[in-house]
């Protein structure tokens, strides 16, 4: 095997971009040979004569430069390499060659300017792949596909046993339930072409699509590549063949793809690339059975690949044929003719200039072609959004970095997959040190205002709750107007709606709007703490000011006495609705009503399509009232009951034993009731536990196989009610019992939203080294430091 290096440079590399030297390095290596390295291939040779192994010492691999190129000059197909530690199978040469320089680099002799070509995009978990490329969206699935077509799959550890990955040609299964049997994938259920990933595959055929490939380092191919990571992105690939086999009885669907440019090297296989000859096809024979026509795929003898014909995968005996079969040279050999131009859907590196994504870009021919609407084609944009910029790029304010555009981005510098986590700046996590400040448009806010109408609640809401209407102020431009939803038993939520009157007043909500736009909040997404994929991030930017608080993201707090100033104005707003409400309503003074005063305040950003999903501000270390002032885009807040509440039984199939609450809404509201009234002692009654199971559609089966009805613990709880919050609009939620039954989900509908939430955080509760600042006064601070301190809210009329 000769590893010839020509000069040579991989055209789709960007300027930007290190590795593009690859080549000029390579050819430099291979004049570094010593003389040690002749004498050491003569002896591979000869060693290769005995036992076709390529035997590698210790000692040897200590040898001095050059010796690398050496061995790779010594092996060959075939060849194995055995040594102290390792004895490591070469059937491929990528794999042959990647554990040599796997042995290389483990034992430090690897000379420093020799680079193996590194892939132009990668990724270190899921979550960041998800989050940079916009052809890969795909958190737990193998392939990602968007309207019965495939984008982009994955492959990472064995596949099925005539899986392969060469320089130009992969063949790989289709997905479909399979198990792992010798360290192979065996498929345990038969697959049809016109479901599932095959019948997107055939469609991503027929419309001409190509489609890229990730590879992960748990694949043979790159097991040993020294510059694989974790996910590394391939390249454009064709997909020219679908076809049924059969294995272990059952039907599966196998793909063959092919790079789309055959004149560039491959980073995972790098050697010269061989000349196109479109010349060399399988051969095509037509069954006698079913009419229809194949290719001939494997070397024994062509087979029937239609999957519905009596002759399905039977040789001339009849007979089935065997499972284990070599591929047709031909096949392999065969490609397309360059110039027929297939469809590219993105580039390999987003980029906001060119083709980011393909439906916007299309005509609407083109999407009707493809069966796309145009409303699909723009959520997918929304959904799939994420850019690549080079450092020289970014110097001045660019329309593709202002605020909406959260979706992550492909380090210029290393190729690495980032999740966009800071408000206004790129930062890599690699230490490559790319890190550059965004210029943000600044996002005024009569754009904002007029790009949201006001919207009544189109929701069908479960609870026929009226909200009582009421105003504190007197009604009119100069007063709030306010709806307030009690749930009995458990609390309330109070809407206070304002106008633009107030809004407009010093350090109302239009001020704060625009002073949070200064880059001061330092806002971050964070990792979530309980989602299923490692290392995802929230789906909104969050800052936390004064004590801590235990956020469903794990956050890091700033002391009020350090906040901005525009910060403490927003608290000092919400304090005041707050005990406006309590004197509007007479409870100002009555005993024990008075909440603590917050001692927190947690603001949330969100971009274009980002939202907070079904939570509770529950936290055992909080108080009763969580306050919050919407600023910005509308947005809807829904309220339901907890699914456990709702329903009566927890989504894995218990019921709740003593129903403590039934809560208004409630499913089976009536009769839960009057069980309740029936058996005052709950569970413990033989009868109502039966009468419950019933209720709930628990089968009837003896007593220990109980269970609820496939499907029933995924269902969701409707909405209770739902408000819809304007700018300036704040909410109140009261009562501790509200967070224990019903939680909360905000989606607002704009390009730009911020949230000030204030809570109490109960400092008894916390560490002791937490304390600190616990009794901080915000309204006597802003008076003391802070100019135009007559009114601090934002809510005097006078001012
Ligand atoms: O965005 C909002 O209005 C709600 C924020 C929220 O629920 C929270 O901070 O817990
Ligand atoms: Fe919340």
């Amino acid at each position: 095997m000769a590893f010839s290096a020509g000069k040579r440079k991989h055209s789709c590399m960007q300027d930007g971009l290190q590795q593009s030297h690859f080549y000029e390095e390579l050819n430099e290596s291979t004049n570094l040979c010593s003389p040690t390295s002749s004498e050491l291939l003569n002896a591979a040779k000869a060693r290769k004569v005995q036992d076709n192994q390529t035997i590698i010492k210790q000692a040897e691999l200590e040898s001095p430069k050059g010796i690398e190129h050496t061995l790779l000059e010594g092996l060959e197909e075939g060849d194995q390499i055995v040594t102290k530690n390792a004895e490591l199978e070469a059937p491929q040469q990528t794999k042959c060659k990647n554990a040599l320089w796997h042995l290389l680099e483990e034992n430090k002799i690897r000379t420093p300017h020799f680079n193996y070509p590194a892939p132009l995009a990668w990724a270190d978990s899921r979550p960041d792949l998800c989050a940079a490329l916009p052809y890969f969206k795909s958190h737990q699935g193998g392939t990602y596909h968007h309207e019965k077509l495939i984008f982009s799959l994955l492959l990472d550890g064995h596949g099925m046993k005539h899986d392969l990955v060469d320089d130009q040609v992969i063949i790989s299964r289709t997905g479909g339930s399979c198990i792992g049997e010798d360290g192979f994938m065996v498929p345990n259920e038969s697959q049809s072409i016109v479901k599932g990933p095959p019948s997107w595959y055939q469609n991503t055929i027929d419309h001409n699509m190509v489609v890229i490939p990730i590879i992960g380092n748990r694949h043979p191919a790159i097991q040993y590549h020294p510059k694989a990571k974790r996910y590394n992105v391939m390249d454009h690939f064709r997909v020219t063949d679908i076809w049924p086999e059969r294995s272990h009885g059952f039907v599966t669907y196998k793909i063959r793809f092919e790079k789309l440019k055959l004149d560039e090297p491959s980073w995972w296989l790098p050697k010269t690339p061989s000349i196109i000859d479109t010349s060399v096809q399988p051969a095509v024979k037509t069954c006698g059975t079913c009419n229809k026509t194949s290719k001939q795929i494997f070397t024994i003898e062509w087979l029937c690949l239609n999957e519905a014909c009596t002759k399905f995968w039977k040789n001339s005996d009849d007979k089935y044929a065997a499972e284990d079969l070599e591929y047709n040279p031909d096949f392999l050999k065969a490609r397309v003719d360059p110039k027929k131009r297939p469809f590219i859907p993105c580039a390999i590196l987003p980029d906001p200039d060119q083709n980011v994504i393909w439906a916007p870009q299309m005509p609407p021919s083109a999407l009707r072609a493809l069966r796309i609407t145009q409303g699909s084609a723009r959520k997918f944009r929304n959904e799939t959004k994420g850019y690549y910029v080079s450092e020289s790029e970014i110097s001045g304010p660019r329309k593709e970095l202002n605020c909406w555009n959260w979706k992550g981005f492909v380090c210029p510098r290393c190729g690495r997959c980032n999740p966009r986590s800071l408000w206004d700046s790129l930062k890599c996590s690699e230490e490559c040190g790319f890190h550059v400040e965004l210029q943000l448009e600044r996002i005024r806010l009569q754009d904002i205002l007029r790009a949201t109408r006001r919207s009544e609640s189109s929701i069908k809401l479960k609870l026929n709750l009226e909200p009582r209407l009421r105003w504190y102020d007197g009604p009119g431009k100069q007063g709030f107007q306010y709806s307030k939803w009690v749930l009995d038993n458990i609390g309330s939520v109070t809407h206070i709606r304002s106008n633009s009157e107030i809004n407009k007043r010093p350090h109302g909500p239009d001020e704060l709007f625009s002073r949070f736009q200064q880059g001061e909040l330092k806002l971050q997404r964070l990792p979530l703490v309980s989602s299923v994929v490692r290392g995802e991030l929230t789906r909104h930017f969050a800052a936390n000011f004064g004590l801590p608080y235990k956020f469903i993201a794990r956050v890091n707090t700033t002391p009020f006495s350090e906040a901005p100033a525009c910060v403490l104005h927003a608290v000092a707003r919400l304090n005041e609705i707050g005990r406006c409400l309590r004197v509007h309503e007479g409870t100002e003074k009555a005993c024990g009503t008075v909440p603590e005063k917050p001692n927190e305040c947690l603001i949330l950003g969100y971009m274009e399509t980002m939202q907070i999903g079904y939570h509770d501000d529950g936290e055992k270390e909080l108080g009763d009232e969580i306050r919050t002032l919407s600023l910005g885009s509308g947005a809807r807040m829904n309220i339901r009951l907890k699914a456990k509440y709702y329903f009566g039984y927890t989504p894995s199939g218990t019921i709740i034993p003593d129903d403590p609450i039934v809560p208004p809404g409630c499913e089976h509201e009536q009769e839960r009731r009057q069980l309740k009234a029936m058996y005052p002692e709950g569970m413990a009654s033989e009868a109502y536990r039966k009468a419950r199971e019933k209720l709930h559609g628990f089968s009837q089966e003896p007593q220990d196989e109980k269970t609820l009805p496939p499907g029933r613990g995924a269902r969701k709880p409707p909405v209770l009610f739902s408000m819809f919050l304007n700018h300036g609009d704040s909410v109140i939620m009261h009562e501790k019992a509200l967070q224990k039954y019903c939680e909360h989900q905000v989606v607002p509908v704009g390009r730009l939203r911020f949230a000030v939430t204030t809570r109490h955080v109960i400092p008894d509760m916390l560490a002791p080294g937490e304390r600190a600042g616990q009794d901080f006064d915000v309204e006597s601070h802003i008076r003391e430091f802070h100019e135009d301190s007559a009114n601090i809210s934002g809510l005097d009329k006078r001012s």
